[in-house]
């Protein structure tokens, strides 16, 4: 039997300190554990789950591989000039008349989803927050550090099984589950991320499968029995940028579910089109997961960041300020309706997005504005026809609850009743619109002091922050580093300051010195000290001047997390 080194390694026997231990995970042949031992982690990775996990990676490494390369060639397209388009190969799909496996009843009401990293007494909150379904989130708002992927397996694996409690010791507070909970979805990470903790016949494992396998492998009895009515477990995927990418998902699901002898279409997803070169896909990558699909999602901020990625070799298609980038953009707003058109006509459900306001504490009035813009967000998509949305905060639940239930009538969606047949008419000029509106100094400011200070909270295990009242997260940072990148690239007029001024190396170099002394200010000098700034600032600056832009910010900032047992850093 293989063994995989543990915390302390094989010639580690001092004595253990008490809540860590010295053991090591019994592993199959070809796996090696390199992340921290711990006993409640041992009870995920477990020898059966590890084979679950193996038998994926084994199936499936190719064709991601693949899938991976396809992306860098349409990458290779559209950076000699050419643009996303519908592909007439497909056409005999998008024309086709065809509709999706019957909604489940457990999921037929989503009118208010939130989401929130996979963190314990977070999962807690949002299961009891009045939300339909609460989105676990190993993605956008979760830094894959190894200590925050393996207890959020145990948070969701308690969390299905009814046993989650947390005790705020502080606050003297015990947090439990309430009789009515939201339904749970689970989102693993993109196809794109490692998981460079497990690896599997010598090479890192792939993250999505490991957060996938090792939740439906712990989860779906128990899932189908409490959560899902005979269905379930249920997912949102992220990050896809073809219907190929679509249909590896759909066969692990096969496999999954052959694997556990469950029915084939009891697992459900939804897909976020969030890659500008998705949003030509949609009908294609509903088609490929038609047992397995519960719609898709407007994942707007990850939309807006493919956008720049997408033309980034297309100075003709720059960015205004990316507070000016919202849904009221032509090119937004024709791809949330040519969503709800091809989700209605498929028989499920489009989801609206995520507006990035949340509660203001300590200003009633800022705080009164900020709702009213969420309500008017969510007004928009209801009225547009998406069948629910998303919310970042408890505390804007009832606010959203009440606009979507008002405007709903009494049925629990409205993929029977706003088909939206006049988005069939949207054109692919009408999806890549340039973006209307002006940039200004202010706007790098904001973007380099966002952009600094989420990488910081991110290089420290925590992946969705506050910052200026509004939610962070992997996908806006993302927005700030691929805009500072572009305005660098073309060296950009700053039009809207009338002042004339381009961004060069030496106005940014200057802005980032400026925004590091407003964030000392801001946070405190011990804070700066203590915590990953100085870091984050090299990484963020590097990031923004690189002549070739990075694909993913946490990408190439993984590296910095990843922390191998007993070896320290990895040098991957
Ligand atoms: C682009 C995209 O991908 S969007 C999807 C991914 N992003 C997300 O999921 C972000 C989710 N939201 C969050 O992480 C948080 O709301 C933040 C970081 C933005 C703000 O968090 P905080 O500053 O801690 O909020 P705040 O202090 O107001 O929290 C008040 C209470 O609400 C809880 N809370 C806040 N947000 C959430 C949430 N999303 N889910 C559950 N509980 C939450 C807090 O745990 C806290 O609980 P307590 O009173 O029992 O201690
Ligand atoms: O994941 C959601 C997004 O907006 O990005
Ligand atoms: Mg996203």
């Amino acid at each position: 039997m293989a063994m995989s080194m543990g915390y302390y390694g094989d010639t580690a026997m001092k004595k253990i300190p008490s809540g860590g231990v010295g053991g090591r995970y019994d592993v199959p042949e070809g796996v090696d554990i390199r992340g921290r031992y711990d006993e409640e982690f041992a009870k995920i990775l477990t020898k059966d789950a590890l084979v679950f996990v193996a038998a994926l990676q084994r199936e499936f490494r190719n064709h991601v591989k693949y899938a991976m390369e396809c992306r860098k060639e349409a990458n290779m397209r559209y950076n000699s000039g050419g643009l996303p388009g519908f592909d007439p190969a497909t056409k005999n799909v998008r024309d086709g008349d065809w509709v999706c496996a019957e909604v489940p009843p457990a999921v037929a009401d989503r009118r208010v989803e939130i989401t929130g990293p996979v963190e314990r007494k977070m999962i807690i909150n949002a299961l009891n927050s009045g939300a339909k379904v609460f989105m676990a989130d190993f993605e956008d708002a979760l830094s894959p550090t190894w200590e925050n992927l393996m207890k959020g397996q145990v948070n969701l694996k308690d969390a299905v099984n009814g046993t989650i409690s947390f005790q705020d010791k502080a606050r003297n507070r015990v947090y439990k589950l309430n009789d009515q909970t939201a339904k749970l979805f689970v989102r693993p990470r993109g196809w794109h991320l490692p998981e460079s903790h497990i690896f599997i016949d010598g090479e890192p494992a792939i993250g999505c499968l490991v957060d996938f396998g090792l939740y439906f492998h712990h989860n779906h009895t128990a899932f189908r029995k409490t959560q899902g009515q005979g269905y379930g477990p249920f997912f949102y995927l992220p990050k896809m940028e073809n219907s190929r990418e679509a249909r590896i998902w759909n066969n692990v699901f096969d496999r999954a579910e052959k694997l556990a002898g469950i029915e084939t279409g009891s697992i459900r997803a939804t897909v976020l089109i969030e890659t500008l070169p998705a949003v030509f896909q949609m009908d294609e990558i509903l088609y490929e997961l038609r047992d397995h699909s519960v719609g898709l999602n407007c994942g707007r901020w990850d939309y807006i960041f493919s956008y720049v990625k997408t033309f980034q070799a297309h100075p003709d298609r720059l960015l205004p300020d990316r507070v000016l980038v919202g849904m009221g953009q032509h090119f937004m707003r024709s791809y949330s309706d040519l969503l709800i058109r091809t989700c209605h006509r498929r028989g499920v459900h489009a989801m609206g997005g995520m507006a990035a306001q949340i509660p203001i504490r300590d200003d009633p009035e800022a705080n009164e504005a900020a709702l009213e813009l969420v309500k008017k967000d969510k007004l928009r998509e209801v009225r547009a026809g998406h069948d629910g949305t998303w919310a970042a905060h408890p505390g804007l639940i009832p606010a959203i609850m009440e606009v979507f239930t008002s405007n709903m009538g009494n049925s629990p969606n409205l993929i029977e009743t706003m088909k939206r047949e006049d988005a069939a008419s949207l054109t692919e000029e009408d999806l890549l619109q340039i973006p209307r509106g002006v940039r200004t100094i202010e706007g790098l400011r904001l973007n380099t002091r966002v952009g600094i200070q989420y990488v910081a909270a991110w290089l420290t295990g925590t992946g969705s922050v506050p910052l200026y009242n509004l939610m962070e997260d992997a996908a806006t940072a993302e927005i700030s580093r691929v805009q500072n990148w572009q305005w660098l690239k073309y060296g950009v007029e700053l039009d809207g300051d009338g002042l004339g001024v381009r961004v060069t190396p030496e106005l940014f170099g200057k802005v980032v010195e400026e925004e590091m002394a407003r964030i000392e200010r801001e946070v405190g000098r011990e804070r700066v000290k203590r915590g990953m700034y100085k870091e984050a600032c090299k990484l963020f600056t590097r990031q923004c001047t690189a002549p070739v832009l990075d694909d993913f910010l946490t990408l190439n900032a993984y590296n910095h997390i990843v922390v191998h047992h007993p070896k320290g850093p990895s040098k991957l």
